[in-house]
């Protein structure tokens, strides 16, 4: 695969007239761009899904925690430019739990695909319930689309900030306002 990619990364520089054969700086480029989606940007596509192991809920904990934040680093799909920014990730603990670096590496997994920022928060709480089936499950994703700095509007502050609730924390207001406060009060102690 990495053949047939960087093949293609050559025809389109070329078409972009960009002389790979006599640009030093050039000269490797397509087999440097073919690795770089394979095994790291778009990595969540072609890798398997990294091992987590489950562990059962013995004490029963059913009080919210919450993990962030979490690195989000991704592509918009469409114009293949960065994405990068925070998640904060809470649960209501059910039957069985989770080590908490495995959110970090679920969500890198799912997170290092094309996406838009709406899809990608509901993937990555797809794939967190089906983990660990939480009785409540809240995400918050705040990142930077390139595609609104780098080009078009080239907006420098704007962000786009999203959410997805789950179970208790979708039914349960005051469970939701809980977790939002949380990753507030985070959020604030890490901007002093
Ligand atoms: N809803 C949503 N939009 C996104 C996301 N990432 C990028 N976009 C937007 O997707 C839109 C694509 O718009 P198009 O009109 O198809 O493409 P374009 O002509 O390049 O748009 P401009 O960026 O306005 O120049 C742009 O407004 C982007 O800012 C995302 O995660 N969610």
């Amino acid at each position: 695969m990495e053949k047939e990619v960087s093949v293609r990364i050559k025809d389109l520089l070329k078409s972009l007239v960009i002389d790979i054969d006599n640009d030093h700086n050039t000269r490797e480029t397509p087999e440097r761009v073919a690795r770089i989606y394979i095994n790291e940007v778009f990595k969540g596509r072609y890798h398997k899904q990294p091992k987590v192991t489950s562990f059962p809920n013995v004490k029963h904990l059913d009080e919210i925690y919450t993990v962030g934040p979490i690195c989000v680093r991704s592509a918009c799909s469409h114009h293949f430019v960065p994405i990068m920014g925070n998640c904060w990730i809470g649960i209501k603990p059910g039957a069985r739990v989770i080590g908490l670096s495995k959110f970090s590496r679920v969500a890198d997994w799912v997170f290092s695909r094309p996406h838009i920022q709406e899809e990608a928060v509901m993937i990555l709480a797809d794939e967190i319930e089906k983990l660990c089936e939480p009785q409540g499950l809240g995400i918050i994703i705040k990142a930077d689309h390139y595609c609104m700095k780098l080009r078009g509007v080239k907006e420098s502050q704007c962000s786009m900030v999203n959410s997805v609730v789950r179970g208790d924390f979708r039914h349960d207001s005051s469970l939701k306002q809980e977790f939002f406060e949380l990753v507030r009060q985070q959020e604030t102690a890490l901007s002093r």
